[in-house]
């Protein structure tokens, strides 16, 4: 069985497990706790520990293949731990039954790497879906939430275009005003700078901290994407062979002098970190 390889290094600056209260009392909207995952023989995730904290905006970043994803899916309920548990409001997700686990997902907004727009849809009824399928609005209180929600990214123009017919960035900013419009207490973001050029990479991590100021909520921002990390991160995990080997401040984790998070952070090819 192929297992993961631990680090060899000093982890000096790990920081877990985070299983504390908010400071109010309430308990972290997303803890992970000792989750295990293998598909097959592959270990993908093993034992992760991590709570993200509330109204804040963290990212996770990790090199590829190092089970970012299939993090996300846990959270989303997508995926079940082998063993550990993923508590979101408080609630074991694999605790609870199917009605409630489908219930509690419609707290989240998730927005995926291409947008994941229906390609027979144009951009005004793909931001729509999600209120015509969850909710009993009118028509005329849906337009005025998705135009609402059109406008905040810059979109009221390119309505009726469809998928194919807008640019990688204004798919992504779709996917944004959709993964908004049910007011989601949790908005992920599945590699959001993933087929962006530099500039627009920037522009949208502008509008995800501009959208949490506005909206606010508990953002998690998967990447690999460094600058993306250090632009919108008020929190940073660091995942390394399905492990969090680092959770902290943003700051201190940019300004850390741990060898691996050096190395992690400055993306350099000198430092503990190996290909293997
Ligand atoms: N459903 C699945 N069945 C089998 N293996 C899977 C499945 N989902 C993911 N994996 C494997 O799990 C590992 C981690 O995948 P994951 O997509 O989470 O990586 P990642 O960190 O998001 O990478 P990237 O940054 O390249 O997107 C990979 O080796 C992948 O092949």
């Amino acid at each position: 069985m192929n297992t993961v390889p631990q680090y060899s290094g000093e982890l000096t600056s790990v920081v877990s497990p985070q299983h504390h209260a908010e400071p109010n009392g309430k308990p972290h909207s997303i803890e992970i706790r000792d989750v295990h995952k293998s598909f097959g023989d592959s270990v993908v995730l093993a034992g992760m520990d991590l709570s993200f904290a509330d109204d804040a905006i963290t990212t996770v970043l990790g090199p590829s293949g190092t089970g970012k994803s299939v993090l996300i899916k846990h959270i989303v309920g997508l995926l079940a731990p082998d063993s550990g548990e993923v508590r979101v409001f408080g609630q074991d997700i694999w605790g609870i039954s199917e009605k409630e686990r489908l219930d509690l997902r419609k707290r989240f907004g998730v927005l995926f790497q291409d947008g994941a727009l229906f390609g027979s849809l144009n951009i005004y009824d793909n931001t729509a879906f999600p209120l015509r399928k969850h909710t009993d609005y009118s028509e005329a209180e849906i337009s005025e939430i998705v135009m609402d929600g059109l406008i905040e990214v810059g979109l009221e123009q390119a309505i009726r275009k469809f998928p194919s017919e807008v640019s990688g960035g204004m798919r992504k900013r779709a996917g944004f005003a959709r993964a908004l419009v049910m007011k989601p207490d949790i908005v992920l973001f599945d590699e959001p700078d993933s087929g962006l050029d530099p500039v627009r990479t920037s522009l949208l991590c502008d509008l995800i901290i501009d959208m949490h100021e506005r909206h606010k909520g508990t953002y998690l921002v998967v990447t690999h994407d460094i600058r993306s990390a250090r632009k919108v991160s008020d929190y940073v995990g660091l995942i390394w062979k399905g492990k969090v080997v680092h959770y902290g401040e943003a700051d201190a984790a940019f300004a850390s002098e741990d060898p691996f998070v050096r190395q992690f952070l400055a993306g350099d090819s000198a430092g503990p970190l190996g290909m293997d």
